[in-house]
């Protein structure tokens, strides 16, 4: 199949490396120059495990282009991966999604023959059915699932282990009311050996918006028992190992620590927040999720000051920055409010990650950046360990203060130690 896909970032650059792996061609589109200059080399223009190789090894059946119009006309199907961010109130900002659907439709206008357009961004349910699809037929003059195709594929990967999770999920749900869509989306993944769902478009959006709410749901949960098992000096890990053996329940996202950051959980339970607002449904649950998520990296400086009570002039290493390791990723990354709240106390901030300092540094270019974890723990006056990267497990705290966002359990030995909520 030949397959154009909208918006190289996360979701575009690995979804389209897989599309190509499993024999397609591919034609990959951005707004942005650089990042296609880049995938015509075989890079990726974002970091994740094996991406490059996969890339490298597949450029005969790969191409890039900012022309729109040309990777229409060339592919089959068109999957749509542009970002969608939060609005101010939290709500979906939609404009990538709307601007993308306005130039597919003009494009579609001019091509003879079917098209599928296939919503792999996370939209609210309702958004593929309504916007997108008013966008497409008002700019092509076509209608949805007689003249083209319109589906919804929502995607489940996790970055730092993307390839792992496309080539191996748990599902693949295909939202398809029209059969020559669902034959498209069944085609393509023919050769994969899970379970598929069929469902209506809306019903396909709205299971990815309740996966990821869900998890982040087990993530505050986690937190909050955490921070009781803390004042009990019980540990937490040990809790939910024994919690997450109830097969109803499962062992998984229960690392109770400094919350959920990234590009995903955060905004997504924002979205649906928004959405059962507008719904006029208040979403209980959802909205202590998000407020456990927003004390819980401060309870990191809280802990902090209980051993330095006045952090002013304070030398404090950051040890990660990424929202979590195996990426470049720093988007809603707990290190973010945990920095804010240090400079807020006057101290003086030393950070260090092994992917993300230069995008971090952009964000905060007045803190200061070590060389290595190793030089950072022997200048500061104590350390916070805010992600998990392998890396930190083997550095030397002797005799150094550390608190411990994110569970390093071989940080306790030989220094002052405390976990968030252990
Ligand atoms: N990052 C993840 O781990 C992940 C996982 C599953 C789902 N998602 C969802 O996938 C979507 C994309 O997320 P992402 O992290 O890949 O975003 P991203 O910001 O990394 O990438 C989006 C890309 O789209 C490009 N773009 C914007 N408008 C465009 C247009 N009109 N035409 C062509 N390209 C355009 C941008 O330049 C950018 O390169 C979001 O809805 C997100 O919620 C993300
Ligand atoms: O037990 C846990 C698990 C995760 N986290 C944190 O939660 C955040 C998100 O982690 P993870 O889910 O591993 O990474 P993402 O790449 O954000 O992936 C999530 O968001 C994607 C985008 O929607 C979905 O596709 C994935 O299924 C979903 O796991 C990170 O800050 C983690 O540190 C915890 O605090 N405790």
């Amino acid at each position: 199949m030949k397959i154009s896909i909208l918006g190289t970032g996360y979701v575009g650059a690995v979804t389209g490396a897989c599309f190509v792996e499993i024999g397609n061609d591919v034609v990959f589109v951005d707004i942005d120059p650089a990042k296609l200059d880049m995938i015509r080399t075989g890079r990726s223009p974002i970091f994740e495990p094996g991406l490059d190789e996969l890339l490298k090894k597949n450029l005969d059946r790969i191409s890039a282009t900012t022309d729109t119009g040309e990777a229409i006309r060339e592919t089959d199907a068109t999957f749509i991966c542009v970002g969608t961010p939060s609005n101010l109130d939290g709500s979906i900002d939609l404009q990538y999604i709307e601007a993308a659907s306005q130039t597919i439709g003009g494009e579609l206008r001019e091509k003879e023959g079917w098209h599928t357009v296939v919503m792999k961004s996370t939209v609210v349910s309702g958004t593929t059915t309504g916007i997108v699809r008013r966008r497409l037929e008002e700019a092509s003059g076509k209608e949805a699932f007689r003249d083209f195709g319109l589906a919804s594929n929502p995607e489940f990967l996790k970055e730092g282990s993307a390839l792992t999770d496309v080539f191996s999920p748990d599902r693949i749900v295909i939202g398809a009311e029209d059969p020559r869509s669902r034959k498209v989306l069944e085609t393509l993944y023919a050769t994969f050996d899970c379970p598929k769902l069929v469902t209506a478009i809306p019903v396909a959006e709205m299971i990815k918006y309740v996966s990821n709410a869900f998890l982040a749901t087990k993530i505050s949960f986690a937190n909050e028992i955490g921070n009781l098992c803390k004042t009990m000096g019980l540990d937490t890990a040990e809790v939910f190992a024994g919690v997450g053996l109830d097969a109803r329940i499962n062992p998984a996202f229960f690392r109770s620590g400094i919350g959920f950051g990234g590009s995903c959980f955060p905004k997504d339970v924002r979205a649906l927040i928004a959405q059962a607002l507008a719904a006029g449904v208040p979403p209980k649950i959802l909205t202590s999720v998000v407020a456990v998520n927003e004390d819980q990296p401060l309870r990191l400086v809280t802990l902090l000051k209980k051993h330095l009570p006045d952090l002013k002039g304070k030398r404090i290493g950051l040890l990660g920055l990424a929202f979590k390791p195996d990426t470049d990723d720093i988007r809603e990354s707990r290190a973010i409010p945990i920095t804010e709240e240090l400079l807020k106390e006057g101290a003086s901030v030393i950070a260090y990650d092994p992917l993300a300092m230069e995008s971090f540094g952009r964000l905060f270019p007045g803190i200061s950046y070590a060389a290595s974890a190793e030089d950072l723990v022997q200048v500061v006056d104590a350390v916070l360990l805010t992600t998990e990267w392998k890396e930190f497990e083997t550095l030397d705290y002797t005799g150094k203060l550390v608190i411990d966002g994110r569970r390093v359990p071989k940080a306790a030995v030989g220094s002052i130690y405390e976990g968030v909520c252990w």
